[in-house]
């Protein structure tokens, strides 16, 4: 019987083949914790009287959402992961010094690889089957089980095959398709399944793209998103220093799957999802008839603060001002991007329009500091979630966008088609 991509990672872990809706233990690879949710792992690892870690490589700390620590409280809590980190000699921990935002910065590392079983304390985990790998977010208490025994449970879920066809014009990117997928299914429509993301499409679009397809399979309520390897991503893996071989699995052309989902990709506007739900999706020739005036515009988060992001961020803004009335920021994903990106001129380039770029850190994106949107305010954001109060007052309204919309949008003050 045929296989899709996840039904093959889960057999290879588990020894035997096995097929959507089965409950498997399986062990794991890679075992992510943040700063806010680790804390919560370690008490529940302490508690239960283990000492040793069953897989001291496969476990990574990343400090991000609230670093360097924004106030007392998150400084006294990342404390706690530099303690454990140190006491467990843990390779894989990730400070100040060598920071990102864990979605960014795990596959930059070579930490994440094609064929993996992933788990993350933290929704987003599922930006790692952008590699061809099996990530999901999990509780810090499942977290804490798998740093004891080295595994977990799962149901293998059942997967909705999206075909996605055309190339995609300029300006449509990555965060767009899955801003439509969104629309089009809801919050809840792939609850418990894989969006496994195929079709013409795929081989135009780059590692970047992908990673926020997958980055926002949780807003559609998946368990996973995936893109099978190809040329393009042994691309980005060939100057990493891997954790692991990858293995390499493609679905079967008999797979079962649940659910079809057809998108003309060649077709498709940039989308821009509005308040308060990522489902609230609406082509930007709409949003720019709706003269949305904006007081942000935010680039940045684990969705959407990749080079690529920078890239066409400072293409836009090159010799152009940042309105008077709007603030740009800018977030780079990872200390790695900050730096190529300011080798090639970017920040120079978002600087002199007027934006502030920042250290990589969650901060902004959900509300945590550095950005946080006063009562009424407006923000056109290249993040994921736009749910009431998400990025500051319970009152301000958060656009969801791709990066050359928000840098657009920066320029004119309202919601801009960047074509
Ligand atoms: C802090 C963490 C638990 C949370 C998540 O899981 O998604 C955060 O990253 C977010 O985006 O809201
Ligand atoms: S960047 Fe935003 S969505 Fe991503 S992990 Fe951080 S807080 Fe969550």
């Amino acid at each position: 019987m045929g296989q899709t991509i996840t039904e093959k990672i889960f057999s290879e872990h588990v020894g035997k083949e096995v097929y959507a809706g089965e409950i498997v233990r399986s062990p794991i690879d890679m075992v992510i914790g943040n700063d806010i949710t680790t804390p919560i792992s370690i008490k529940a690892f302490e508690d239960s009287g283990a000492e040793k870690l069953a897989n001291p490589d496969g476990f990574s700390i990343v400090l991000d959402h609230f670093i360097p620590a924004k106030d007392i409280a998150s400084a006294n809590q990342a404390r706690i992961s530099r303690d454990f980190a140190k006491k467990h000699k843990l390779k894989n921990f990730f400070d100040e010094k060598d920071m990102g935002i864990e979605h960014a910065l795990l596959p930059e590392k070579g930490l994440v690889v094609p064929g993996d079983v992933i788990i993350g304390a933290d929704s987003h985990t599922c930006t790692h089957g952008a590699l061809g790998a099996f990530s999901t977010g999990m509780g810090s208490t499942d977290l804490a089980f798998a740093m004891i025994t080295g595994g977990n449970w799962f149901k293998v879920p059942e997967t909705i095959k999206v075909n996605l066809s055309g190339k995609p014009g300029q300006y449509t990117t990555g965060k767009d398709i899955i801003l439509e997928i969104i629309r089009m299914i809801g919050v809840d429509g792939a609850l418990y399944k894989t969006l496994e993301f195929t079709g013409s499409t795929i081989p135009h679009l780059s590692m970047d793209d992908r990673f926020s397809m997958c980055n926002m399979a949780i807003e559609a309520g998946a368990k996973s998103g995936i893109v099978a390897h190809d040329e393009i991503t042994a691309e980005f893996l060939a100057d990493k220093d891997l954790a692991r071989a990858p293995k390499i699995h493609q679905s079967d052309a008999d797979a079962t799957y649940c659910m079809e989902l057809n998108i003309e990709v060649d077709k498709l506007d940039p989308v821009i999802a509005y308040p308060f739900l990522p489902s609230n999706g609406h082509s930007v020739v709409q949003a720019v008839a709706d003269k949305i005036k904006v007081d942000q515009a935010f680039i940045g988060s684990c969705t959407n603060g990749r080079l690529a992001d920078l890239k066409v961020a400072a293409e836009i803004l090159e010799g152009k001002k940042v309105h008077e009335d709007v603030r740009l920021i800018v977030t780079p994903g990872t200390q790695k991007i900050l730096r190529e990106a300011t080798k090639l001129g970017y920040i120079d380039i978002i600087v002199d329009a007027g934006g502030v770029v920042s250290n990589p850190t969650c901060g902004a994106c959900l509300g945590g500091y550095m950005g946080i949107l006063g009562d009424g305010e407006v923000a056109i954001s290249t993040t994921n979630r736009n749910f009431v109060g998400r990025m500051g007052s319970r009152s301000s309204k958060v656009y969801l966008a791709n990066s050359a919309v928000a840098a657009a949008s920066a320029i004119t003050g309202y919601i801009t088609d960047p074509r």
